[in-house]
């Protein structure tokens, strides 16, 4: 996250790291007891290695007694998903058992409702992404407030020139923006889950590469299909 600020401990119980070797190296939301959604993109970062999930951590580094790190048993991109494009740009990951929910642990909900974010609304994006150009890696949980772009502007030249379809939203990226190691995490808008964070342009903080969102609601009936079709 550039331009953003510490999150107060715990104030967003719901945020999930996906880690390799004990490193972050994405974000992810929990959406029900043993699922948390993330990007597809992530799985090029794991190099095939094994990865875990961290649930109730505010500080990647210092003990926390609400921290735990899960294994995942599943991992089920979106189909559409590919190492070229943005699209369908989505992960379900089913943890080895249901998450303990406490007070450090919940379930963010998210829209369901196929109807776009209103330009100029202004939401919540959060992860242990960069905080700077050079790659500066955060400790603790960073946050950055920030207002839908219209697809229709954001689909301008010199902005994302039609890359950005119906599945996807935008938010201004002037100084304030999401970055390398936030892809997964949610956009958070009047308490909802409206996106996941997508590397779009790969590039951090430049007005003129708006961060580029997956829209959840537009995925409905996939994220509740995989959780359906999965056992215990
Ligand atoms: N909203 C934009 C956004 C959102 C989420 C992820 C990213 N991923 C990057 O941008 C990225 C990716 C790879 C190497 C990288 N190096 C740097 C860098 N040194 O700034 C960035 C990156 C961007």
């Amino acid at each position: 996250i550039l331009g953003g600020s510490s999150a107060g401990p715990h104030q967003r119980p719901y945020m999930a790291s996906l880690q390799v070797d004990g490193q972050h190296v994405c974000g992810g939301l929990l959406i029900a007891e043993q699922w948390v959604l993330s990007a597809a993109h992530c799985m090029e970062d794991m190099k095939g290695k094994a990865f875990q999930v961290l649930l109730g951590a505010h500080s990647l580094s210092q003990p926390e007694p609400h921290k735990r790190l899960y294994a995942v048993r599943a991992a089920v991109r979106h189909p559409g998903s590919n190492t070229e494009t943005n699209d369908d740009d989505l992960l379900l990951l089913q943890v080895s058992e249901k998450a303990t929910l406490s007070e450090h642990v919940k379930i963010l909900p998210f829209q369901r409702q196929d109807v776009d974010v209103p330009p100029g609304t202004l939401c919540e994006a959060a992860g242990w992404g960069f905080t700077s150009h050079s790659g500066r890696k955060p400790d603790v949980l960073q946050q950055v407030e920030r207002p839908v772009k219209s697809r229709e502007e954001c689909n301008k030249r010199p902005y994302h020139d039609n890359t950005i379809t119906d599945k996807m939203l935008c938010t201004d990226s002037r100084k304030k923006d999401t970055c390398k190691g936030d892809s997964g995490g949610p956009l958070i808008c009047n308490g909802v889950a409206e996106g996941v964070v997508t590397a779009g342009a790969r590039v951090c903080g430049n007005f003129k590469k708006p961060g580029i969102y997956t829209r959840i609601a537009a995925y409905v009936d996939w994220i509740d299909g995989v959780m359906a079709a999965a056992g215990e």
